[in-house]
């Protein structure tokens, strides 16, 4: 198993929302297109492999990589020491993602976050989060106008400029890019194993690593939108990619 027709297996996170009363998990398909365009098998992940432990960890054994997708929904803040509710949480995706996080890092399995994944890859490793960066006048806006058309919400918004030496520059051929932005919440705490990959020009983390881990990378901004013209998105998702094709490759010998 693992990989099908020669393509790695990819575990991609749903998220759980209500669609006229009827609990619902959900993927965008931009997120599985990503993951086909660069050669995996995107398989979706959801909720229930948290009812028994052994569930999660035969995914696991079959899986060669973990996608952690972006959600509207904000991680609970008692996951990062803070008090108070939180009104958009998902406490499913939360217990699942991290768990998916803890497997990883323990199989070296390659991870890549996106966003809301980039956020609970850090609470994972003890980080925090800004929990509405709006609030902090030192940051710009980093969110998106939700009255407007997709295109125009996940147009680019602002440059990120790459750490030097890092899994980032690494795949990248630039140093500064342009990256859309549609988060209310950020990196106010990383945790001591990861590693800043980049930073937007107001100082916001806008992309971690995982240290000692041959692929735990995590972006604020949203390279699975229309990855498929992007060159830098396809870059992102080609390295991802090549480290499963890798770790199923090893998982084997
Ligand atoms: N809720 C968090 C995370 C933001 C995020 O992941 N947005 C994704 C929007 C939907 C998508 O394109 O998948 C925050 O606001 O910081």
């Amino acid at each position: 198993m693992g990989i099908i027709f020669d393509k790695p297996l990819i575990g991609v996170t749903m998220c759980q929302i209500d669609k006229g009363g009827h609990p619902t998990q959900t993927v965008h398909n931009k997120y599985l297109d990503a993951v086909l365009v660069s050669g995996g098998v995107p398989l979706a992940l959801p909720h229930h492999l948290m009812h028994a432990p052994h569930l999660l960890e035969n995914a696991m054994t079959i899986l060669d990589g973990v996608l952690l997708t972006g959600s509207p929904s904000n991680i609970e803040p008692w996951q990062y020491g803070e008090e108070g509710k939180e009104l958009h949480s998902d406490p499913g995706r939360d217990r699942l993602a991290f768990s998916l996080i803890t497997h990883a890092m323990g199989k070296k399995m390659p991870l890549f976050g996106i966003c809301r994944g980039m956020q609970e890859l850090v609470v994972a490793n003890g980080g925090a989060l800004y929990r509405q960066i709006s609030q902090h006048r030192q940051f710009q806006r980093h969110h998106e106008d939700d009255s407007q058309p997709l295109d125009q919400q996940y147009a680019s918004a602002h440059t990120v400029t790459v750490e030097p030496d890092g899994l980032l520059s690494n795949l990248l051929d630039s140093t500064t890019l342009t990256v859309n932005s549609l988060h209310q919440q950020g990196i106010r705490e990383l945790g001591p194993q990861l590693r800043i990959e980049a930073r937007a020009p107001d100082g916001l983390i806008e992309a971690v690593s995982l240290q000692h881990h041959p692929f735990a990378l995590a972006v604020q901004w949203h390279p699975e939108w229309q990855a498929e013209s992007s060159a830098t998105s396809r870059q992102l998702f080609d390295g991802f990619i090549q480290a499963a094709i890798r770790y199923h490759k090893e998982k084997r010998t």
